[in-house]
């Protein structure tokens, strides 16, 4: 691999038929050789862009203490505000704070037979005096749920699959995830980091990010390469549901951040586009699936074809605080036995 991410631009995707074919074919080693790329030609304007940021550093400007009441310590559903320090990754801590926003849904307790991923299906937290955040994020979420279904789609024809494969798993309740977050600058203890080495849980991550840098992405020999921000670009990452979709032929990446120098602030919003809770993600049929080596196979990070388990890994496991307080039984159950 060169040490460029590729370039995809969805807009190729209604043009001729030689320009699609084109778009089919660096999706393909883009998604397979790389797991990254940035995504250009996705209709999103960058007056759209430049709204949702002044948003997301409005939250991050109110006193700490209004941040600070909606936090996610207060909510058996993981929304909510993460201060700098609480969230761990790697079984280390992270230097961000952070705001974790989904679906916005009645709490759904689950019944003594039901898998306690229903605990994540809930009411988000908003700062009272920032009406307005919420409009920005919600609208977010929606404007790119479209864009990364018609991504996942063009994806899937890419590799040969049927391009509506995974459409049902994505009905009526998807368990879309929205992250504001902002990385303060370095810890005291010079670890810098920002976000540890993870990979993201769902299917596609369609990251927003400011002008600063620090993402990185791990290439096939272990290093691991930057990911320099693109004006107008969003950076796209493969989770784990394609590894286990296409059983290994494309890979989850492996990203971190470093944190910013000194105390200089950066800003990023990933957006993760995750199916239902309940979604068991059958293989995809395609022409190289008998190439296709196997899903990773890592004691500390298994991967569950089921996604509300896949994805309470993830919680349990980067909010410790937040199990401890709310769900002592999920961590008892083995369901944090993950604990990287
Ligand atoms: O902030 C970034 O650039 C990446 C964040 C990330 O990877 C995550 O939150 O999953
Ligand atoms: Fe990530």
């Amino acid at each position: 691999m060169t040490n460029e991410l590729p370039l995809i631009d969805l807009a190729a995707a209604t043009g001729d038929p030689e320009a699609r074919a084109r778009l089919r074919d660096s999706l393909h080693s883009a998604a397979r050789d790389v797991g990254f790329f940035h995504l250009v030609g996705h209709g999103v304007r960058a007056a759209e862009t430049d709204a949702l940021m002044r948003a997301v550093r409005a939250f991050f400007a109110l006193p700490e203490a209004e941040r600070f009441a909606i936090s996610n310590l207060n909510s058996p559903h993981f929304r909510g505000y993460t201060r700098v320090g609480d969230e761990r990754t790697g079984g280390s801590q992270d230097w961000r704070d952070q705001l974790d926003i989904g679906a916005e849904r009645a709490a759904r307790v689950p019944g003594p037979d039901e898998p306690g991923y229903w605990w994540l299906e809930g009411p988000n937290q908003w700062p009272a005096s920032l009406p307005e955040l919420r409009t920005a994020a919600l609208g977010w979420v929606d404007r790119l749920s479209a864009v990364a279904r018609r991504l996942l789609r063009e994806l899937l024809a890419a590799i040969g699959a049927p391009r509506t494969f995974y459409d049902g798993a994505f009905a009526e309740r998807p368990h879309l995830h929205l992250k504001l977050v902002r990385y303060p600058g370095s810890a005291p203890d010079g670890a810098g980091q920002g976000v540890g080495a993870h990979k993201d849980y769902g299917f596609l991550t369609l990251l927003l990010q400011d002008g600063v840098g620090g993402l990185q992405v791990e290439t096939r020999d272990g290093s691991f390469l930057d990911v320099p921000p693109m004006p107008g670009a969003f950076v796209v990452n493969l989770g784990e549901l394609l590894e286990v979709a296409t059983r290994g032929y494309l890979k989850a990446t492996n990203h971190r951040v470093v944190s910013p120098p000194g105390s200089r602030e950066r800003f990023s919003v990933p957006f993760f586009y995750n199916p239902r809770l309940d979604a068991r993600i059958e293989p995809v049929p395609f022409p190289h699936a008998h190439l296709a080596p196997g899903v990773t196979e890592d004691p500390a990070n298994p991967l569950f074809a089921e996604y509300g388990r896949n994805e309470i890994k993830g919680w349990v496991r980067a909010h410790p605080a937040v199990a401890r307080r709310h769900h002592a039984e999920l961590i008892d159950t083995g369901l944090a036995a993950a604990s990287g």
